[in-house]
């Protein structure tokens, strides 16, 4: 069995994100070997301009990352009071810095910051979340730089999940920058792990199950707790749940997605969980960037066998 495919749930096939991301991992941490043999050093800066605990949360994450694969990372955070100016600074300060090869600015910004001026700031050779216009239009001209990490997480769990992109009906629910946008981009250029038709769908969309219904791939990335259903969805439908939404308080506080897991899994092909789908391939990808920023920026010309 592929170790990308956990136990059934229903009639699906779950795909173990942690299992995937693992993996990445584990061919990142080579990558730094070989740079390392070569005398550099990736270098990774989050920025933190936020009290929001989940941004806390992803950014330990991602510095626990760093650490696990040999990646140097550096945490700067910003007072929620301070002017939007100081995170100006930050980042153009890390911009000069030679020893940092990628900056992430971890989103959402605290409210009042304008969060396209700061992403607008980050050197495009440094923008390892794949936001900076330059990185944006890159993509949707069919020569990507850096494209945003949970879009190529997605990528790579349809493709671990044994789905020929090539040629399937791709629905993706939500348009947002962060995901819809650049995964309907990805997906749609030329390439062997591309070349889908692709449907947007989003809030104001007509009869969305019309939609979901004919889909090969249905991916949901609308920031609703259980928009998508199984009565929606095709027998053989592979379902990525973006989603991740806290309900509950206390103890019976849990994270569910923006797909009703338990009516879809009886229902699709194959199916993503939440947690342990998704948001571990976020942060695998941000380590995969991270390691080709470095490359590049040393101008090394060695395999790092990322793909
Ligand atoms: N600058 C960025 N900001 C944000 C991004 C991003 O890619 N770049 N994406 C999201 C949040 N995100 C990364 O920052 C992220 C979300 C979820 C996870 C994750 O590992 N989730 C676990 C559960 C974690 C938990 O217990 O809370 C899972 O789904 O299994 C990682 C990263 C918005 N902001």
């Amino acid at each position: 069995m592929n170790e990308a495919i956990q136990e059934r749930s229903g009639r699906a096939d779950v795909i173990d994100g942690e299992a995937v991301a693992a993996a990445v991992r584990e061919s990142v941490a080579e990558a730094v070997s070989r740079l390392d043999e070569v005398g550099v050093t990736p270098g990774l800066a989050t920025v933190l301009m936020s009290d929001d605990p989940a941004s806390e949360t992803y950014v330990r994450m991602k510095q626990r990352d760093c650490a696990e694969v040999g990646i140097e990372s550096r945490h700067v955070e910003i007072d929620t009071d301070a002017p939007a100016s100081e995170l100006f600074a930050t980042i153009e300060e890390l911009n000069d810095d030679p020893a940092i090869d990628g900056i992430l600015v971890q989103r959402p910004l605290t409210e009042g910051v304008d969060e396209p001026a700061a992403l607008r700031r980050v050197d495009p050779r440094k923008d390892v979340d794949g936001f900076h216009p330059e990185n944006v239009g890159r993509l949707v001209t069919g020569d990507p730089r850096f494209v945003p990490c949970t879009p190529l997480g997605v990528q790579r769990l349809l493709t671990e999940a044994g789905v020929e992109i090539p040629g399937s009906d791709v629905v993706v629910v939500g348009r947002s920058e962060l995901v819809g946008k650049p995964l309907a981009n990805l997906l749609l250029n030329r390439g062997d792990d591309a070349d889908a038709t692709v449907t947007v769908c989003h809030s104001k969309t007509d009869d969305l199950a019309a939609h979901v219904s004919r889909a090969d791939v249905v991916v949901v990335a609308a920031g609703v707790p259980g928009l998508v259903d199984g009565e929606m969805l095709s027998a053989d439908a592979t379902v990525i749940d973006v989603g991740i939404n806290a309900v509950g308080e206390g103890d019976d506080r849990k994270l569910i997605g923006d797909v009703d897991y338990e009516s879809a899994s009886e229902v699709a092909r194959a199916i993503t969980p939440v947690p342990g789908g998704v948001g571990p391939m976020t942060r695998a990808m941000l380590l995969k960037n991270t390691v080709t920023a470095a490359a590049n920026q040393a101008a090394v010309d060695i395999d790092l066998g990322l793909d």
